[in-house]
């Protein structure tokens, strides 16, 4: 319990941080909408009773008044009605700006260097912290926390209402609430726990492996794996299954339990009063305004199962998600150079996860603002991870690098299920068609898209499916062309383009690039041939550098790839 607390007060802290007035008043409405539908119950028992007793002789119906209780029981039904609507209102909109508050902060804390890269290689993991943890934390605030303390309210609001008919009864039917009602759903958070974990478990490895199966379709089949991965999916629907067999069953027990409670309540309740009102203590109509007071009892104590059938997920999740609740500091991974610089780094070591010995050791450079260098080196040697670094993708384990806001083609082309054009906005979201177009004829694929039937509202396929590997390319460096940062990072900008349209590609890329700092790490020689300076990389460090127009530049060019 202690435990369970412990994991979710993180959570309730930013609960009540974001929202805390809107959820409080949520609450409050909510407390308000039970009591007055318990005290809608009790009055409208006593009323009609009380009416019906009047009714029995002439001179009792003249002085009896019907004006107030059914003032009061309109009064009610208006206020529970209102309270109900306020609360729904108030809460949900109050939780869905808690869970967009918690998306941000997700957000920001996979935006860290390393942090976005570590939870790329498992997307599947990243999907699910974003969509069914998040939602899972709904159910905190709507099923958990709210419906407890409601019922708790409730229970002692009953109690009192039942401490006027009999003192000692009140506080016994305040007490078995409690005792019994509260002591369920906490049993069923108990019970649950195990099985709404598995069921967690089981969803993500059922949808995981359902997506591995349609999109690694053709993969599967080539490796003869399709049928095993079938029967994988089968044995996560029947843990599903099972899980869902337990959870169902505690549900259906307590369920049973909260009818067993709220019946013996009732049982006692009828036979009190009918005690009482044969002692003459109480009268007929407020013995009716007792039962039906006990009868409603219950019914806030039952609206704590589902929270307590998915206590285990909830936990599962603040249990996740709560590592990434703490503010992200402001400092970036990289802070700016001085005014002369685009970027400066100086002894710099950098690793990747599950790497003996680091990529980069003790590598210091730098590069003037305006300046194009070509980083070359035999392949693995680091250039790749060079410009990660420069554009905060990953941080260093040593030394310091201060660079300028900068933009990464990488050697991947990642583009998306989406239009032509959506692709090309994600660098820019206000771009118009004839920027679009300018950024396309300098990468060298206007014509090739224009002569597309649907032109920049053509749909690409999973992965930017639909054009060759030269376009797609392309398509990628327009994508960078958009984006005005004042360092353009180029990870082979050319690969997969034949050598005249690559030349013509390289000559107005470096006009666009105007007064831009440039990175190009490279094998090929056209693209060296940009720069102003070449820095080979051997064993993590600095091997040679070369500045256009000596011969060790033309050296160095000539080590590399012709056209
Ligand atoms: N995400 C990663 N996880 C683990 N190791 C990695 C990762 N990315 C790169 N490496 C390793 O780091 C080393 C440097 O890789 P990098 O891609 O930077 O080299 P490169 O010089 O750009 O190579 P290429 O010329 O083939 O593109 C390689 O040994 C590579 O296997």
């Amino acid at each position: 319990m202690r435990r369970s607390l412990s994991i979710l007060l993180p959570v309730i802290r930013l609960f009540s941080v974001e929202r805390g007035a809107s959820l409080g008043l949520g609450a409050g409405l909510s407390a308000l909408a039970t009591l007055a539908g318990t005290a809608l119950l009790g009055l409208s028992g006593w009323f009609i009773t009380a009416s019906a007793f009047a009714g029995l002789t002439v001179t009792s119906a003249m002085v009896f008044d019907v004006f107030a209780p059914s003032a009061g029981i309109r009064l009610l039904a208006i206020g529970r009605t209102a309270a109900r609507y306020g609360e729904r209102i108030v809460t949900h909109d109050a939780t869905l700006k808690v869970l967009a508050a918690l998306r941000e902060r997700l957000f920001r804390g996979w935006a860290q260097p390393a942090a976005a890269a570590a939870m790329m290689r498992r997307p599947a993991k990243l999907l699910f912290r974003l969509t069914n943890d998040v939602d899972a934390l709904d159910s905190l605030y709507l099923r958990v926390l709210v419906p407890a303390g409601v019922a708790v309210l409730a229970a002692f609001a009953v109690m009192i209402a039942l401490c006027f008919i009999d003192p000692l009864f009140g506080g016994l039917a305040g007490l078995w609430l409690v005792a019994i009602c509260l002591g369920l759903s906490l049993a069923a958070g108990q019970f649950a726990l195990k099985p709404g974990r598995r069921r967690v478990h089981a969803m993500e490895a059922l949808r995981a492996r359902s997506i591995d199966l349609v999109a690694g379709q053709t993969d599967l089949a080539m490796v003869g794996r399709l049928q095993a991965q079938r029967v994988a999916i089968a044995v996560a629907d029947q843990r599903l299954a099972q899980a869902d067999d337990a959870l169902n069953r505690i549900d259906t027990a307590v369920a049973a339990g909260f009818s067993l409670a709220s019946t013996l309540l009732l049982t006692a309740t009828l036979l009190t009063v009918a005690l009482l009102a044969k002692q003459g203590t109480i009268g007929t109509p407020a013995a009716a305004f007792a039962l039906l007071v006990a009868f409603a009892a219950t019914e806030p104590f039952a609206a704590m199962r589902r929270g307590a059938l998915e206590l285990g997920r909830t936990l599962l999740a603040a249990k996740r998600i709560a590592p990434r609740l703490a503010p992200v500091s402001a400092a970036p991974g990289i802070i700016g150079p001085d005014a002369e610089h685009a970027f400066q780094m100086a002894g710099v070591v950098v690793g990747h996860q599950g790497t003996a010995l680091p990529v980069l050791r003790d590598l210091s450079l730098s590069l003037a603002v305006g300046e194009r260098l070509a980083i070359v080196g035999p392949s693995g040697v680091g250039k790749s991870t060079l410009l990660a670094l420069l554009a905060g993708e990953i941080a260093a384990t040593n030394g310091t690098v201060a660079s300028l806001p900068a933009a990464t083609l990488t050697q991947r082309s990642e583009l998306f299920q989406d239009t032509v054009r959506d692709n090309l906005r994600l660098a820019d979201p206000h771009a118009d068609d004839s920027r679009l177009r300018r950024a396309l004829a300098t990468a060298g694929l206007l014509e090739d898209i224009e002569a597309l039937p649907r032109g920049l509202s053509s749909r690409l396929g999973e992965g930017g499916s639909g054009l060759s590997g030269g376009q797609s390319r392309r398509l990628a460096l327009a994508r960078l062309l958009l984006r005005d940062t004042p360092l353009w990072l180029l990870d082979e900008p050319t690969e997969g383009l034949d050598a005249g349209t690559a030349r013509a590609v390289l000559v107005r890329l470096v006009s666009a690039a105007a007064a831009r700092s440039l990175v190009i790490a490279t094998h090929i020689r056209r693209e060296a041939d940009i720069a102003d300076r070449i820095v080979l990389l051997d064993g993590g460090r600095i091997a040679a550098t070369a500045l256009r127009g000596t011969p060790e530049f033309d050296m160095l060019l000539d080590r590399l790839r012709p056209d």
